[in-house]
């Protein structure tokens, strides 16, 4: 047979499976509008609380369906190119329910815009705010259905102004999303190359390329700018500077990366949260954070660990912040593995609530699938 007759009969496979798949993507659309409608009747059910919003996204049940098409997943595709193509489909059938609208740390171009879309997908309405606490003021208002902040960097540690913002808020953590950070030197078509005086970033993400700007940029001014987007952004006009970002804010701005991937860990990553007000089901796989006041005893936080090593209940992070209240006390934000409904986590919790002057659970959700 010859190469293009072979050619010929792949794209009519490939024309049938696309066929196919529509139909099956058109058949799950109805069965999730179906859903939708099964959701609604149950909030407006005699005996239910009719000012109780009907809750159609669902964490626990989207971090199944992502997990289970990893699992079945036998090839050639990666799993994780597998699960985004399910995130995608997933995105577009909640958008047949409700629209869904996510409040993110901006302006657009940021890493957290792609944290938020990498979560919810491209079908989610996104919305830039220009701080952290207008991302949280902002979901409180009942303005949007859910935000998206950054709390943790694997180079730089957690971002103190998050955790902060959590102590004077009522809303819960409803998921998470981890995103690997590659940070580009980008240049606008009339920065003159040889004359760069300045490079523009994020503060975070200077500290994140410390190493590369020293070796290759020493005698270049860095500026903190408030985001990687602000930094592209300004080095539109400007004929001897440049910025570090990320692909959003190159495409965004046209700016052209002069040197790819210049984070100095190579496995850079940034903590997102979804902070919200439901109360998140378990998924089968989930984490739970805490935030705890103790009162400022020597051996505090050994007393607060404690019940965390007796029930075998597995810590991811720790953090330790000063309270706004007191002078001498300290807040602790605590992750770990499990879920409030696990009896081993409520017993947990029982403990640990003895102990504290105040304790605050702040979310239970689905681990990162993504
Ligand atoms: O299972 C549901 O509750 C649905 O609404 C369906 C579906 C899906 O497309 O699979 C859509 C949105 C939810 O966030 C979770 C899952």
């Amino acid at each position: 047979m010859s190469d293009e007759h072979k050619l010929k009969e792949l794209r009519e496979r490939i024309d049938a499976i696309d066929s196919d798949i529509g139909k099956l993507i058109s058949e799950r659309a109805r069965c999730a509008l179906e859903v939708a409608a099964v959701k609604k009747a149950a909030t407006e059910s005699p005996g239910a609380d009719t000012t109780a919003p009907t809750l159609y996204y669902r964490p626990e049940r989207e971090a199944q369906v992502l997990r289970r098409a990893m699992e079945r997943n036998s090839g050639p595709l990666d799993d994780e190119e597998m699960a985004r193509l399910f995130r995608e489909i997933m995105s577009a059938c909640l958008a047949l329910e409700e629209p869904i609208k996510v409040a993110f740390l901006g302006p657009e171009g940021t890493f957290t815009q792609q944290a938020a879309l990498k979560h919810f997908g491209n079908s989610a309405v996104t919305r830039p705010l220009g701080a952290i606490d207008e991302v949280f003021r902002e979901v409180e208002a009942g303005a949007v259905n859910f935000g998206v902040v950054p709390v943790e960097n694997s180079t730089e540690g957690v971002i103190n102004h998050t955790l902060d913002t959590f102590m004077n808020s009522n809303l819960r953590i409803c998921g998470e999303v981890e995103l690997r950070i590659h940070h580009h030197l980008m240049i606008s078509d009339v920065t003159r190359q040889d004359s760069i005086t300045r490079v523009y970033s994020h503060a975070q993400s200077l500290a994140q390329c410390r190493k590369w700007l020293d070796s290759h940029f020493p005698h270049v001014e860095r500026i903190a700018v408030a985001s990687n987007a602000e930094a592209a952004r300004r080095v539109k006009g400007e004929w001897n500077s440049a910025a570090i970002a990320g692909d959003m804010a190159a495409d965004l701005y046209g700016l052209k990366i002069l040197a790819e991937k210049i984070e100095d860990q190579p496995d850079n990553s940034t903590r997102f949260l979804i902070i919200g007000t439901q109360e998140v089901p378990a998924s089968g796989d989930d984490k739970t954070s805490l935030m705890v006041s103790m009162r400022n005893n020597p051996g505090a936080l050994h007393d607060l660990l404690e019940p965390f090593h007796r029930y075998r209940i597995d810590l991811t992070r720790v953090e330790t912040r000063p309270s706004s209240s007191g002078t001498w006390n300290y807040v602790f934000f605590i992750d770990f593995a499990g879920h409030v409904d696990d009896e081993r986590v409520a017993n947990t919790l029982h403990d640990v609530g003895n102990r504290a002057a105040d304790l605050k659970v702040l979310g239970s959700y689905p681990r990162g699938v993504l």
